[in-house]
C-alpha cells in the first residue's frame, strides 16, 4: 500500500494515535498535528498480570493535565488493552472511528536493515516484522498485536511503523559488524541495529538547535538514558554509532539489563553452573542491570540509599556512571571532534548525580558540567557545561510520541506537518 493510496483513506483528520507497545505495557497519546497539541495520553500496565492498570488522562487546552481515570482490571494481552484504550477514548468523543483521526503510528522496535524510514503498514510489511520476531522477542509481537487490533477497530484507518532501529541502519559496516564468521553471521543476520533511533535523532536534532547551529555541522553523543539505555555517535545529522546491538541487551549498564559482558559468561553459566539458555535470556534480561547489583532499578531509590550511606546502591551507581564514560570516551574517538553531550530519557533528563559522574575527570577532552545549572531543574532543553566550554553539555528532553506523530502524519497527510 502507498501512502499516496492511503492519503484517500485518511479522510481530512489532523490527529495522530501513538502507540508504543512495551513487552508488557502501553504507552498512548493522541495529537492533533494542525498544532502539535496533545488531546490525549495514557498508560496501560502489567499486562499479563492480575494487577493490571489503565490509567487514561483527557488534557486541557494547550497540553496541561485535565482529566484523569484510572482502572484496575486484569488485561490480558495487547488486543486487549488496546481495546481498553479506544473505549477510554471513544467515551471522550475521540474513539478510533473519529473522522478526525488520520492515522495510528506505532513504535516498532525491530526494523532489521529493510525499513530505514517511516513506513504505511501493509501485509508484506506486517510478514517483515514478523519475520524479526526471533531478534525482538520481548517487543516485536506486542508491537504486531498493537498493529493487528487497531486495523480491526478501524479498517480503514491508516497504520504507520515507525522503527527504533531506522536512524541507525546509516552506521558503516565497521562499526555495524561483529567480528564472527561471516557467513554465519549474514545468515542468520546477527550484526548490530540499534534501538532508541527515534529518541536518539529528535534529541541530537534539538541539540544542533539549541546551540543555534545547522545539524548537519554539528557532532554529538546522545545518551538516552531510561530504563532500556543507549548511546548514540551523530555525525552531522547521521548516526555512526549506537550501543545497543542485535538486541536492545548490549551496550550501556540498565534498569534490568547487564549492558555488554564477556559472551563467554554465557557459556560459564550454562555449562559450569548449569543454568538453561532460557534462564541466562532472563537473567540478564530481566534479573541485572542496577537491579541485579543492588536491588533496585530506579535511579531516584538508588540515589536515595547512597545518600543514606548505603555501600551496595553506591557500587551499583558507580558501575553505571563508570560505563557511561567509558562509552562517551569512546564516541569521542570515533568522532574525532565532539560538538554537545546531550542527556535525555528519565535518568539522563532528571539525575543530576548521573551527569556530573559520567563526565566527572573528562576536563581534557573539553567536558565538564557547571554544578549549579547541572543541578537546576527544568523540563526544556538547556545547557548545563561551564560559559565558553570546548563540548557543550546539554539536557534535552525526548520526545519519541511527538517523533513518532510527526513521521506518520508526514506519511499520510498532504499537509506538512508544523514543527
Ligand atoms: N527524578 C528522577 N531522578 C532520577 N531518576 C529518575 C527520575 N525520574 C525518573 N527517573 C528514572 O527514569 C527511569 C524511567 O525512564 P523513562 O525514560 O521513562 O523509561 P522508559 O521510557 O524506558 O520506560 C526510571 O526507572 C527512573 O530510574
Ligand atoms: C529498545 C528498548 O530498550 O526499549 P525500552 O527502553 O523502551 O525498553
Ligand atoms: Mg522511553
Amino acid at each position: 500500500m502507498s501512502a499516496a493510496t492511503t492519503n484517500t483513506a485518511s479522510a481530512t483528520g489532523t490527529r495522530v494515535l501513538v502507540l508504543n507497545s512495551g513487552s508488557s505495557s502501553l504507552k498512548y497519546q493522541l495529537l492533533d498535528m494542525a498544532d502539535g497539541s496533545r488531546l490525549a495520553t495514557g498508560l496501560v500496565e502489567r499486562i499479563g498480570e492480575a494487577t493490571s492498570r489503565l490509567s487514561h488522562t483527557l488534557l486541557a487546552s494547550g497540553g496541561a493535565p485535565g482529566t484523569s481515570r484510572t482502572r484496575e482490571a486484569p488485561i490480558a494481552d495487547h488486543d486487549a488493552a488496546l481495546k481498553s484504550v479506544a473505549a477510554e477514548l471513544a467515551a471522550d468523543g475521540m474513539g478510533l472511528e473519529s473522522p478526525e483521526l488520520a492515522a495510528t503510528g506505532h513504535r516498532v522496535v525491530h526494523g532489521g536493515q529493510r525499513f530505514t524510514e517511516p513506513t504505511v503498514i501493509d501485509e508484506a510489511v506486517l510478514a517483515e516484522i514478523e519475520r524479526l520476531v526471533p531478534v525482538a522477542p520481548l517487543h516485536n509481537p506486542a508491537n504486531l498485536m498493537g498493529i493487528r487490533t487497531a486495523q480491526a477497530l478501524n479498517p480503514r484507518l491508516p497504520q504507520v511503523a515507525v522503527f527504533d532501529t531506522a536512524f541507525h541502519t546509516t552506521m558503516p559496516e565497521h562499526a555495524a559488524r561483529y567480528a564472527i564468521d561471516v557467513r554465519t553471521a549474514d545468515e542468520h543476520r546477527v550484526r548490530r541495529y540499534g534501538f532508541h533511533g527515534t529518541s536518539h535523532a529528535y534529541v541530537s536534532r534539538r541539540t544542533a538547535q539549541l546551540l543555534g547551529r545547522d545539524p548537519a555541522e554539528v557532532n554529538v553523543i546522545v545518551l538516552h538514558l531510561g530504563n532500556g539505555a543507549s548511546a548514540s555517535a551523530v555525525r552531522g545529522g547521521v548516526c555512526v554509532e549506537t550501543s545497543m546491538g542485535l538486541t536492545p541487551l548490549e551496550g550501556l549498564v540498565m534498569g534490568t539489563r547487564s549492558g555488554d559482558v564477556d559472551p563467554a559468561v554465557i557459556f560459564h553459566l550454562f555449562r559450569v553452573a548449569g543454568m538453561s539458555v532460557d534462564e541466562i535470556d532472563i537473567l540478564l534480561n530481566k534479573k541485572s542491570g542496577l537491579l541485579g547489583l543492588c536491588g533496585d532499578n530506579d535511579m531516584r531509590e538508588i540515589r536515595r540509599r547512597v545518600d543514606e550511606g548505603d555501600d551496595t546502591a553506591r557500587l551499583a551507581f558507580d558501575i553505571y556512571a563508570h560505563r557511561l564514560k567509558k562509552y562517551i570516551g569512546a564516541y569521542y574517538a570515533v568522532l574525532g571532534r565532539v560538538d554537545a553531550l546531550a542527556f535525555t530519557a528519565g535518568v539522563g533528563e532528571n539525575s543530576a548525580p548521573v551527569r556530573e559522574a559520567a563526565v566527572s575527570g573528562l576536563d581534557g577532552l573539553g567536558l565538564a558540567v557547571d554544578a549549579e545549572l547541572n543541578a537546576a531543574r527544568a523540563d526544556t532543553a538547556r545547557l548545563i557545561s561551564p560559559e565558553g566550554a570546548r563540548v557543550a553539555v546539554a539536557v534535552v528532553p525526548t520526545d519519541e510520541e511527538l517523533e513518532i506523530a510527526r513521521q506518520t502524519y508526514a506519511l499520510v497527510s498532504p499537509e506538512p506537518a508544523r514543527e
